[in-house]
């Protein structure tokens, strides 16, 4: 019997609080982060076939790879390696369909690497548990361990370690997307570049966000959003200072750089609040696009299949019960 494709959705990401530290013997920087998984996501669909390939539609379909540079493709190799399977036999198509902007700050191709193992796993039949997932997905990038994960998280190390952080509430988000993308690695060099030489500030630790979130006031939350990337975001794009400051003036309670940027984030009161400002902001001419997301929502999960197969992990530890 031929197997059925599977979809599995995966979503993207904001860093609400965001500290990038010293530099690493290895290159990367030690981060102390808390992620949230918001309802912008992308849908990656496998199934088997004659010759293995990758097709992408969507949002900024054209400038992602469709070859071996696809990081779902690389995900494709590290779980066959791991799993003693040989990915060309028989072959696999990847689908990818893009909603989170590409090269935005959100972890877009970080989420199909993680949308590619969790469906492989499934379509496969490895039987991996989340441990090993969440493994293999830190290889393949610091930010694909989250993108498996979903909801809200503390991210450590250089971003892979995670502690699940129980938010009970939604908050409400706009998204402006701008009209092109910035490189992750050239925005921490700009980071690096402006604190040459200088006692630059650094945002403050994640325990008043973290104690913020178990309130479930977004107004508590907004006034802690804080990103030691946003000024090399800026710095590389300064457009976006005036983008930051349309979200406020158009009524969200807080603006953000999300990530490496150059995509912003807004928090807003309610939902009401967030089409309402979403409407204003897109007249306001400071970006390409708007979009309208809630979170947290779960991380990669099989579409039409919202209880079964994910793996079951041991309950993990809780920041904040
Ligand atoms: C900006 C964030 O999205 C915040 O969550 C992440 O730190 C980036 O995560 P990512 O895109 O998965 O990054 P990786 O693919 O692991 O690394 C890409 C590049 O970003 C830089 N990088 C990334 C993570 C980190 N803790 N320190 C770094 O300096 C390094 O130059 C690295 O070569
Ligand atoms: N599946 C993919 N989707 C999007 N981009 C991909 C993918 N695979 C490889 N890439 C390449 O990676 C680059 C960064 O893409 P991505 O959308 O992951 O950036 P990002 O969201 O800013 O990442 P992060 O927030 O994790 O730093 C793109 O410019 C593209 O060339």
């Amino acid at each position: 019997m031929v197997p059925t494709p599977i979809t599995v959705r995966v979503p993207a990401k904001v860093n609400l609080h965001l500290t990038v530290g010293d530099t690493r013997a290895d290159g990367y920087h030690e981060l102390a982060t808390v992620f949230q998984a918001l309802s912008l996501v992308d849908e990656v669909t496998v199934r088997p076939a004659d010759q293995s390939g990758i097709d992408v539609r969507g949002d900024g379909a054209d400038s992602v790879p469709t070859d071996s540079g696809n990081l779902a493709w690389k995900a494709v190799r590290a779980l066959a390696e791991r799993g003693g399977r040989d990915p060309e036999e028989p072959g696999v198509q990847l689908s990818i369909h893009k909603g989170i902007p590409v090269a935005g700050g959100m972890a877009g191709g970080s989420a199909d690497a993680a949308g590619a193992l969790f469906g492989l796993n499934a379509l496969w039949r490895l039987e991996m548990g989340r441990d090993e997932l969440l493994d293999i997905a830190a290889e393949l990038g610091s930010d694909v361990p989250f993108a498996l994960q979903g909801g809200t998280a503390l991210g450590t190390g250089r971003g892979e370690h995670l502690v699940p952080v129980l938010a009970r509430h939604t908050y409400h988000w706009v998204i402006a997307l701008d009209s092109s993308g910035l490189h992750t690695p050239g925005v921490y060099g700009e980071l690096d570049r402006l604190r040459e030489g200088t006692h630059s500030q650094r945002a403050s630790g994640a325990e008043p966000l973290l104690e913020a979130l178990t309130s479930g006031d977004p107004r508590e939350l907004a006034f802690l959003l804080g990103n030691d990337l946003q000024a090399a975001a800026v710095s590389l794009r300064p457009h976006l200072r005036r983008t930051l400051r349309a979200g406020v003036d158009a009524g969200a309670l807080a603006g953000i750089v999300s990530g490496s940027g150059p995509t912003c984030a807004f928090l807003c009161s309610d939902s009401e609040d967030a089409v309402r400002v979403a409407a204003e902001l897109s007249g306001a001419g400071v970006c390409r696009t708007v979009r309208v997301a809630r979170g947290p929502v779960p991380g990669a999960r099989i579409v039409g299949d919202d209880h079964a197969d994910r793996p079951t992990p041991p309950t993990p530890p809780q920041v904040h019960a």
